[in-house]
C-alpha cells in the first residue's frame, strides 16, 4: 500500500515537472531578416554615409509572450547605371543650342551681308564680347575674318559658316589634352579634387562627375570635405547612393583634411579606380583659403598624389566668375575646369576668357539640373552647336 502512494506521488511530480518544460517554456522572437548586401562598395564605421542597420537585442527568457512583429528592413538603394560620357555633349546639344543659339545666329548673319563696312565689322566685335569671349579674342577673330573675307570676295553661307567655326575652335583651342585623370595607377586610386565657391555648382559636379565615372564602369569613393555646410555632405551621400558610392563625411565643423584623407584611405582599402573630394570654396580671406585647401592637398599626398585639381565655375557670373578663378588659381594649382550652367547663358565665350587667363583647359561643361548633365567637353561639337547646322 505504501508502495503504491509512493508511486503515484513519483508520477504526478513527473506530470508537473513534463508540463512546465514542454508547455510553460517561453518562445523567443525571431531575429529580423538581414538587410540584402550592397551592390557595390557598401561602407563601415563611422566616416561613412551608410551606416550598417544593428540587430535588436534578444530579450531574456521569461513568461509567455506573443512574440514582437517583425520590423521589415528597409529596401536597399537602387542602384542606378548611368549612360556612358562618350558623346554626351552631342546628345546635350540642344540645350547649348538653345542658349548660344542667338549668338551663333547673330554673327552669322552680320558676316553674310554683302557688304562688310566698318561698322558691320564693330557690330561683329561687340556680339563676340557680349558672349565673354573677352576683347583680345573677340579682335583676333574679327582681323583674321576680315583678311579672310578680303581674300575670298563673295561668300556663300557655307563658306561664311566655315570661316567662323575655324575661327572660334582656334580661339578655343582643339589640340589641347581635355582628358579628366581618373584612372587608377600602380593599384592605387586616381584622386581628384573639385574646388570652387559654394554655389557655382561644386557639390552637384562632384555628383555628377561621380554619375559619369560609373556610368564608364569605374568605381569612386567620395570625400565630403566641404564640412562648411553639413547640407552639402547630405548631398554628397545621396549622389553616392544612387550610383553604390561610398561617401565619406564626418559631422559639419570637422577638419576638412582629416574627411579627404580619409576618404584616400578608404579608397585605397577598397581598390576603388577614383577618389573625388569635393572641398569647401569660402572665400572669406585668399590667405585662409589657401592654407585650407594646401592643407586638404597636403594631407591626401601624404598617401598618393592629386592627379587632378577641377575648378567649378558658373558660367552665368562673367568677370565675377573670372575673379575668383584667378584667386583659386593663385592657391592652389588647378588642372582643369568645368563650367557650369552653360545651359542657362548666351556668354559661353567665357571658356576662350577663362582658358586664356587661367592657361588651363575647360574639361567639363555643366548642362543643366538633371543628373546626367555633365559631359566632357568637345569644342567641336559645342561650335557647332553654337553655329546651328550648315543647312539652317
Ligand atoms: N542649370 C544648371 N544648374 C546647375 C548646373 N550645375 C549646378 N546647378 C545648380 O546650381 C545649384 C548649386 O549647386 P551646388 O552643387 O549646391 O553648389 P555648390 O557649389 O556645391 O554649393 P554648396 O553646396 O553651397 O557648397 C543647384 O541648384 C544645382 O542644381 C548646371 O550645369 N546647370
Amino acid at each position: 500500500m505504501d508502495y503504491t502512494i509512493f508511486a503515484v506521488i513519483i508520477f504526478v511530480v513527473a506530470l508537473l515537472v513534463f508540463g512546465g518544460v514542454f508547455l510553460i517554456r517561453p518562445r523567443r522572437p525571431e531575429a529580423p531578416p538581414k538587410a540584402p548586401p550592397q551592390e557595390r562598395g557598401g561602407g563601415t564605421g563611422t566616416a561613412t554615409a551608410e551606416p550598417e542597420a544593428e540587430a535588436p537585442p534578444e530579450e531574456a527568457a521569461g513568461p509567455v509572450v506573443a512574440p514582437e512583429p517583425v520590423p521589415e528592413a528597409p529596401p536597399a538603394p537602387e542602384i542606378e547605371m548611368p549612360p556612358p560620357s562618350a558623346g554626351r555633349l552631342v546628345r546635350l546639344r540642344a540645350r547649348l543650342a538653345r542658349s548660344q543659339n542667338a549668338l551663333g545666329k547673330g554673327l552669322l548673319s552680320l558676316l553674310s551681308a554683302d557688304r562688310l563696312d566698318e561698322s558691320t565689322w564693330e557690330e561683329i566685335e561687340d556680339t563676340l564680347i557680349t558672349s565673354d569671349i573677352g576683347v583680345t579674342a573677340a579682335t583676333q577673330i574679327v582681323e583674321s575674318l576680315r583678311t579672310k573675307v578680303k581674300v575670298l570676295g563673295s561668300r556663300t553661307p557655307e563658306e561664311v559658316r566655315g570661316l567662323l567655326r575655324a575661327e572660334l575652335l582656334a580661339q578655343i583651342e582643339t589640340d589641347q589634352d581635355r582628358a579628366v585623370r581618373t584612372e587608377p595607377h600602380a593599384g592605387v586610386p586616381a584622386v581628384v579634387m573639385v574646388v570652387g565657391v559654394n554655389g557655382t555648382g561644386k557639390t552637384t559636379t562632384t555628383g555628377k562627375l561621380a554619375r559619369v565615372l560609373v556610368g564608364d564602369g569605374r568605381s569612386v569613393v567620395l570625400g565630403a570635405a566641404d564640412t562648411f555646410r553639413a547640407a552639402a555632405a547630405e548631398q554628397l551621400a545621396t549622389w553616392g547612393s544612387r550610383v553604390g558610392a561610398p561617401v565619406v563625411r564626418k559631422d559639419e565643423g570637422a577638419d576638412p583634411a582629416s574627411v579627404a584623407f580619409d576618404a584616400v584611405s578608404r579608397g585605397i582599402a577598397d581598390g576603388v579606380d577614383t577618389v573625388i573630394v569635393d572641398t569647401a570654396g569660402r572665400l572669406h580671406t585668399k590667405t585662409g583659403l589657401m592654407d585650407e585647401l594646401g592643407k586638404v592637398k597636403r594631407v591626401i599626398e601624404k598617401k598618393t598624389p592629386v592627379n587632378e585639381v577641377l575648378l567649378v565655375l558658373d558660367a552665368t557670373t562673367g568677370q565675377n566668375g573670372l575673379r575668383q578663378a584667378r584667386v583659386f588659381a593663385e592657391v592652389v594649382n588647378i588642372t582643369g575646369i568645368v563650367l557650369t550652367k552653360l545651359d542657362g547663358t548666351a556668354k559661353g565665350g567665357i571658356i576662350v576668357q577663362v582658358q586664356r587667363e587661367l592657361g588651363v583647359p575647360v574639361k567639363l561643361v555643366g548642362l543643366g539640373e538633371g543628373p546626367d548633365d555633365l559631359a566632357p567637353f568637345d569644342p567641336e561639337a559645342f561650335v557647332d552647336a553654337i553655329l546651328g547646322d550648315a543647312d539652317q
